[in-house]
């Protein structure tokens, strides 16, 4: 799948706990490219990031998506964007199979297989999420993003708990996302080796 998409972000302004996270904080974002954000603990990555998926809203500001204005008008940006927060964001009581099912309904079972298969879960079908460990749930939590063909991926910590071959399994579908024009606006303390990034550093 090729995408063309842009994300322009402007005069944001962020309070949390009365305190000014960020103000009059604009960046763009456009197809092939992924923003690193950076910052100290407590800078407010987490809560930009939630601010761009509609989680939080901003004292000001404004979020514009393909050239239209979502700032208040958020589901034009939900059916484009998935975010993956620190929380896995699945049913502990449902296998990982139905988890990926109640997010991604169109999945064929060819393509749950071979997405099983690259997050080395393929012996995990029907095992219940409650029974996975920190690192295997964070697996299933990103397999979403490529079962389902968004262009923007926000991605909060999305290394966080991975081994190294989670690692490499997730900047290579990074990379490839990416390579057909899709965006990405990631926060992570560590630094990635095989994706080019521009960065946006919290203060
Ligand atoms: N649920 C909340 N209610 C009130 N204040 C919060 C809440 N979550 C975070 N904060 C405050 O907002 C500020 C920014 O938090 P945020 O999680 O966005 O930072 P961060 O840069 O992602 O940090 P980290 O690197 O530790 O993950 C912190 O000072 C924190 O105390």
């Amino acid at each position: 799948m090729l995408f063309s998409a842009s994300l322009d972000v402007s005069n944001v302004w962020i309070e949390r706990s009365d305190r000014d996270l960020c103000r009059d904080l604009s960046f763009t974002l456009r197809a092939g490219e992924v923003l690193r954000v950076l910052g100290d603990n407590g800078a407010g990555k987490s809560s930009l990031l939630k601010v761009v998926a509609g989680a939080m809203t901003p004292l000001e500001g404004r979020i514009m998506f393909n050239g239209q204005d979502v700032t208040s008008h958020r589901a034009l940006l939900q059916q484009s964007m998935v975010y993956i927060g620190h929380g896995a964001g699945l049913k502990s009581m449902l296998t990982i199979e139905e988890n990926l099912l109640s997010y991604c309904p169109a999945t064929s079972p060819e393509q749950m297989q071979s997405v099983l298969d690259i997050l080395d879960l393929a012996n995990h079908q029907e095992t219940y999420v409650k029974a996975l460990s920190a690192g295997q749930s964070r697996r299933v939590a990103l397999a979403r993003l490529w079962l389902s063909q968004c262009p923007l991926w926000l991605l909060d910590e999305p290394f966080a708990s991975l081994d190294v071959s989670g690692v490499a399994v997730v900047e290579s579908k990074i990379q490839q996302h990416i390579n057909e024009g899709g965006m990405v606006l990631l926060t992570t303390h560590q630094a990635l080796s095989s994706v080019v990034t521009r960065d946006l550093v919290l203060s």
